[in-house]
């Protein structure tokens, strides 16, 4: 693309998104990009039209050189799903224009949230860098995968937007981990085994595995996670802690200093194999996932993803 910054481009729009904003932003950056002639070489803007066609129109994305997409972190996640199914050759590069309440992807790139003009101003002058993507039981994440009572809390977040709560962010998880933690009474038995090694026995409440730093709007649960080193961040606990402490742990984990903590563990891995005794709750980018065994993966230089400079 020596001519212009992005090239052919495609903006996957979710006009849904962020209670409704994503249609403006789309207008925005349909606007943008026809003002700014030199930042492409031809867009078209695509609004998506329901759950999963972010997937379909990023699959069929062969032939563009950047592919944009505007919402949240369900969209971005959609997105990278399709690209994933293309051979890596074949794969646009990614740009992120976030408009959602949680945002974590954005918070990893260092990306402006929630102000389209911010964050289309930041692609045209950013650069891209090779990042890794997940894969749980063969499906990618971009950011993050959970499992128990993060996992649990996240879902809650999900289902509370969908009927209509109007908060956002980390209001919204601390009154979901509120509402989780105060009925938690146990852990999820599971085996797990990193990289290959011997299988360890725990009892999961926490168990993230993160491609970047945060989840749930801003918790920084693997504050050291970067998405460019091929490898996954994992943070478990080793210990049930008691509600209070379990409380004061969450308040450390906003900032990333629950890490000294004795009950969690944090450490590196390439692969993972999960067997629960009973299906916990697990979501993988703020998605559902079901199941008791789940083998984890990461794909280091899947995707070209663009940076702010
Ligand atoms: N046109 C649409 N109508 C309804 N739902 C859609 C549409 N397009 C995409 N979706 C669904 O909306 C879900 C949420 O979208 P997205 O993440 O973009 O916004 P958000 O929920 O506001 O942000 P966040 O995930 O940060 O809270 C996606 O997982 C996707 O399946």
């Amino acid at each position: 693309m020596p001519d212009s910054p992005l090239g052919r481009t495609l903006v996957i729009a979710n006009p849904t998104a962020h209670s409704g904003r994503g249609e403006d932003g789309a207008r925005f950056a349909q606007e943008f990009l026809q003002s700014y002639a030199s930042a492409t070489r031809g867009f078209e803007v695509v609004r998506t039209q329901g759950p999963a066609d972010a997937t379909r129109i990023a699959r069929g994305a062969r032939g563009f050189d950047t592919i944009l997409a505007l919402g949240g972190d369900g969209v971005i996640h959609e997105v990278v799903c399709g690209l994933m199914a293309l051979p890596r050759e074949a794969r646009p590069q990614l740009g992120v224009i976030p408009l959602g309440s949680g945002n974590d992807y954005a918070r990893t790139l260092g990306m402006a949230r929630n102000d389209v003009e911010a964050a289309l101003a930041q692609l045209v002058r950013g650069r891209a860098c090779h990042v890794e993507v997940g894969r749980v039981n063969g499906t990618p994440f971009m950011q993050t995968l959970s499992f128990g009572l993060d996992a649990a809390i996240a879902l809650d977040t999900t289902d509370r937007r969908a009927t209509g709560t109007s908060q956002e962010g980390e209001a919204l998880f601390v009154t979901s981990a509120l509402r989780i933690l105060s009925n938690a009474r146990e852990g999820f038995p599971v085996r797990a085994s990193f990289d290959r090694e011997k299988t360890q026995d725990l009892s999961t409440i926490i168990f993230a595995v993160q491609v970047g730093p945060s989840y749930g709007g801003g918790f920084k649960i693997c504050p050291n996670a970067d998405p460019t080193d091929g490898l996954l961040d994992v943070c478990y606990n080793v210990k049930l802690p008691a509600l209070p402490r379990l409380m004061a742990l969450l308040g450390l984990a906003r900032l990333g200093r629950h890490t000294g903590s004795s009950v969690v563990r944090l450490r590196r891995c390439r692969s993972l194999t999960l067997d629960f005794d009973r299906e916990p709750p697990c979501q993988a980018d703020g998605e559902k996932v079901c199941g008791t065994h789940f083998d984890v993966s990461v794909v280091p230089d899947a995707l070209d993803v663009i940076f702010p400079s």
